[in-house]
């Protein structure tokens, strides 16, 4: 039994986009006999010749009549990137590691949530990276505090290589070194142990080699004059504190109040009276010179993120996204504002509204508020990426006693659960995996504790549910988020196996992805590109499919496919959207 509903624009509606043509033919019809078992809502193109390009939401019942009006103009069809659609149209790609997922597991217990490991000496090599690839890695990570851009420019690609011939779509970021201060490359030495009490010269002057003992030179040439006698020097956010008790020209002379273990480039701050001092420093540009080269290297390698460390305002979003539309042809690099600041935090919303997703980098956010406020910031943070439907990453000592020890504490294991159950889109791994001892471990461990968790909210029934305000700006936009919620709601209800959505642009999948619905979402699109930035989104399986405006043929032949494939069975109930048409419809794969 098939059913369908349909639904047409009324007249009196108005459209804020007027690109496509207003349909004319208005009908309403009164609801009846809607089965509860196959409901099919699909868009049609309305039989006006005059409205041929403006589908309508067209939920239809089985011919028995059917019901309001809805819908509208086209919505998602801002153009999509035109490099790179598959052509061979009888072919789904999915990556390799999602399949065997797939066929061990079923689809339930996929894992949702989604993760990024930083590459560092540890993982750089093709094997290391390979195994981080089977170990469940969707983005690596390249920090441009770190290395140099030849040797970034290998890693990416050795994960290109790795994709094309082993099967696997991961994604590559690329993170900002930013100004703020920091120290030295410790002259190639991998840590430099700071004992309580010791003195240390802290200096804006460059040292030969090798370095003098205890010395560590410091990037930012106002650090002599702007720290005082007296005050506390943090690095990394408090892993090692010193206090100031000398300033001789540009050396500031400071003693070891809390001994630890001081990394290459680690962030320096420093507090006067409790305060973070914020000095000239502040005044510092977000992007700096070496960051626009940075830049420009991450477009002319095409990766997929950059992601922008210590972003004040959304103005500094808007004009590298400017920056990186004109300077790609395809512009579909995505720009994730790193929130890890007082002022981030001041202009959270205008920068998470601004940005293409967002990252709460703990541990410099941890260095510039109270330890104790960086929870509360984080599930803030979380929240208002949902909301705005951005994609956010939870980073920074996550699981950092793995660096040494191949189990995690049991706090560490909490706070993991933590971001999980925060239904954040994805966790990171920093020095874990870029110079830890047990890369692939730490690795397992999120992978592990994602998968649990998720589970156990999922069956518990746990998740409060959370206020989705809209997000679109037009009638067509509202359409496309009635619909996910729709069928994210449907899909839990009915207890779908897994919702599909073919998606051009990306945009309608992120909808229903924002809806974290009970099953997976399997999202369906002709472009590489788009593919792996679906990569960071929460519960979003992306395939590579080529498909058309005809939805029977494009379920028909994903069916065929995936079934050929094993990914799934007669049987299965599963809900389609389509940006293409923007439709629901509710069946069991033949
Ligand atoms: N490309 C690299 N080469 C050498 N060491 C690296 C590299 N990338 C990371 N590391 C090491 O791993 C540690 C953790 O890396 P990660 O980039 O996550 O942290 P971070 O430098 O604190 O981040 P950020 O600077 O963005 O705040 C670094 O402190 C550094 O010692
Ligand atoms: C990841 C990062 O930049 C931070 O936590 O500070
Ligand atoms: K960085
Ligand atoms: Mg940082």
């Amino acid at each position: 039994m098939s059913q369908s509903l349909h639904i047409f624009t009324p007249s009196n509606l108005t459209f804020p986009k007027q690109p496509y043509p207003k349909p004319s033919n208005i009908r309403r019809f009164p609801v009846t006999n809607f089965s509860p078992k196959l409901i099919s809502i699909k868009a049609s193109t309305s039989s006006d010749p005059n409205a041929s390009t403006s589908p309508q939401v067209l939920i239809s019942n089985n011919g028995t009549g059917a019901s309001g009006i809805l819908s509208s103009t086209p919505q998602d069809y801002d153009t999509p990137p035109s490099q790179s659609v598959l052509s061979d149209s009888s072919s789904i790609e999915v990556d390799a590691v999602t399949e065997a997922e797939l066929k061990e597991n079923g689809f339930r217990s996929t894992r949702r949530t989604k993760l990024v490991c930083t590459i560092g000496p540890a993982t750089c090599g093709f094997e290391e990276l390979e195994a981080l690839a089977v170990g469940g890695m969707n983005v690596a990570r390249i920090n441009m505090c770190h290395g140099t851009r030849e040797w970034h420019k290998r890693v990416i690609e050795r994960v290109r290589r790795l994709n094309e011939e082993k099967g696997f779509a991961v994604a590559i970021m690329m993170d900002t070194e930013g100004s703020e201060i920091h120290m030295g490359d410790l002259g190639g030495a991998s840590s430099a142990k700071a004992e309580d009490g010791e003195i240390w010269t802290f200096s804006v002057r460059a040292f030969d080699l090798p370095r003098p003992e205890r010395t560590i030179n410091v990037n930012y040439d106002g650090f002599a004059e702007d720290v005082k006698v007296g005050d506390e020097l943090l690095v990394d956010g408090g892993m090692v504190r010193f206090e100031v008790i000398e300033k001789i020209g540009p050396d500031v002379k400071c003693r070891c109040t809390d001994p630890g273990l001081m990394l290459p480039r680690a962030n320096l701050t420093f507090w006067r009276d409790g305060s973070l001092v914020r000095e000239r420093n502040a005044m510092l540009p977000t992007i700096s010179s070496k960051d626009w080269l940075d830049i420009d290297f991450g477009i002319a390698e095409g990766v997929d993120f950059i992601a922008i460390s210590f972003v004040k305002s959304a103005e500094v979003i808007t004009h590298l996204k400017s920056y990186i539309a004109a300077r790609s042809r395809d512009s579909d690099i995505a720009v994730i504002a790193k929130i890890e600041s007082i002022d981030s935090l001041k202009n959270l919303e205008e920068i998470i509204q601004a940005s293409d997703g967002a990252m709460v980098a703990r541990g410099d956010l941890g260095a510039q508020i109270p330890l104790e406020q960086v929870p509360s910031a984080q599930q803030k943070i979380v929240q208002v990426c949902r909301q705005l439907n951005k994609p956010v990453i939870v980073a920074s000592q996550l699981l950092e006693s793995m660096i040494e020890y191949p189990t995690p504490t049991r706090a560490e294991v909490a706070d993991v659960s933590e971001a999980v159950r925060q239904r954040a889109d994805a966790l990171m791994l920093s020095g874990e995996s870029a110079m830890g001892q047990y890369p692939d471990k730490a690795l397992a461990v999120l992978r592990s504790v994602s998968v649990r968790i998720e589970k156990w909210w999922r069956e518990e029934k746990r998740h409060e549910a959370m206020e989705l305000p809209a997000v679109g700006s037009s009638f067509s936009d509202s359409i496309s988020e009635e619909i996910c919620s729709s069928a994210a709601k449907m899909a839990n209800n009915l207890g779908v196996d897994a919702l599909f959505v073919y998606t051009k642009t990306g945009h309608t999948a992120s909808l229903l992805s924002r809806c974290r619905p009970d099953c997976p979402i399997f999202a369906f699109t002709s472009t590489i590109s788009v593919r792996r930035r679906l990569n960071l989104q929460w519960g979003l399986i992306p395939f590579r499919l080529s498909f058309s405006d005809d939805m029977e043929s494009n379920l028909n032949k994903t069916f065929s496919l995936l079934k050929a494939r094993g990914m799934i069975k007669s049987g299965d109930l599963v809900i389609a959207v389509s940006d293409l048409l923007q439709s629901i419809q509710v069946m069991n794969v033949p």
